[in-house]
């Protein structure tokens, strides 16, 4: 018989930024981005078990993440210190999503956390202060306990819905590690994209900023981009490494999978309108 100490499973989806200028810089140095982010099916999967004892346990750390630095047990650790909540939970992830590769995985597993305690702890947090307290884990984490497609703007925290098409992506994963710290300190970075008042969603009027400076350092997301950019208008997302174009039907996106050359790694995801767990928090 089911009962509340059972694991249950709940889905972290990866994001792909549709285009992300840097408009300006913060007086401690944080750049100022606009960005339209779109959530996407390809997801990690968070499993977890409450219990009565207030543990709060990963019982699969991921290679090279040490327990209490992985984005899911802070989550837990700061919803228990914000909340007083007598609670505990264990906590293991099946990672799908490329580590570093700018679709915001870590972030995702950290938002899909917060969501679920707030649900299993019986929390009643309010979506707004869930996302004021995800900031202070990662910059991406807010967007996704917003939970739909937003034009994100400040340094991930001003969100605004914004309606996207539903489309199919190719999704690469060139095996290279970006460091996020290397890119922004980067002397070649544009910082001066003028600001847009609207978000546009013709990828002619917009780029990603962070792309020149990846693609000088990392050689294979060039290659990858022009190699997806036979097939459709092709870009990198967030501070990479994964590039990325839409495709009009699943049928086009899996063609373009079919033809990828054996040394290249790449998925088919779709467009999702509303994160799995929004119902999670109420506005
Ligand atoms: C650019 C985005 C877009 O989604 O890239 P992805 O992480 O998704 O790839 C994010 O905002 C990335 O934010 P976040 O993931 O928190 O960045 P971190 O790795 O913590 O940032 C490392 C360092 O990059 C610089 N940094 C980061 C974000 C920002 N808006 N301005 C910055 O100048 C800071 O020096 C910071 O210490
Ligand atoms: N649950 C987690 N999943 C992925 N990465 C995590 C997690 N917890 C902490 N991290 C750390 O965060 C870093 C960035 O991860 P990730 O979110 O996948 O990248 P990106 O922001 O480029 O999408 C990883 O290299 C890892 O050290």
């Amino acid at each position: 018989m089911s009962n509340s100490h059972d694991w249950q499973d709940f889905p972290a989806p990866a994001k792909l930024n549709l285009f992300l200028h840097i408009v300006g810089r913060r007086s401690d140095g944080y750049h100022l981005l606009q960005s339209v982010f779109q959530l996407i099916d390809l997801a990690d999967t968070i499993s977890l078990r409450i219990n009565e004892d207030g543990a709060i346990q990963h019982l699969n750390p991921l290679p090279g993440v040490p327990a209490e630095s992985d984005l899911t047990v802070r989550a837990a650790r700061l919803l228990q210190k914000e909340t007083g909540c007598s609670k505990g939970v264990d906590i293991r992830v099946e990672k799908r999503l490329p580590m570093g590769g700018g679709v915001g995985g870590g972030s995702s597993d950290a938002a899909t956390v917060m969501l679920a305690l707030n649900r299993l702890w019986q929390l009643n947090m309010p979506r707004s202060r869930l996302m004021e307290l995800g900031l202070s884990l990662g910059a991406d984490v807010p967007f996704f306990i917003f939970g739909e497609s937003a034009f994100v703007e400040g340094i991930g925290e001003i969100m605004t819905p914004v309606a996207t098409p539903d489309v199919d992506f190719v999704v690469l994963h060139p095996q290279v590690h970006v460091s996020t710290p290397q890119i922004f300190s980067d002397p070649d970075l544009t910082r001066n994209t003028p600001p847009i008042k609207v978000p546009h969603l013709s990828s002619a009027t917009t780029q990603n900023d962070l792309e020149y400076v990846a693609c000088k350092n990392h050689p294979e997301i060039r290659e990858n981009i022009t190699w997806l950019s036979q097939y459709a208008n092709a870009r990198m997302t967030g501070s990479g490494s994964c590039v990325f174009a839409s495709f009009s039907s699943p049928n086009e996106a899996n063609r373009v999978i079919y033809d990828l050359p054996k040394n290249m790694t790449g998925y088919v995801a779709r467009s999702l309108s509303k994160h799995p767990l929004h119902e999670f928090a109420e506005f």
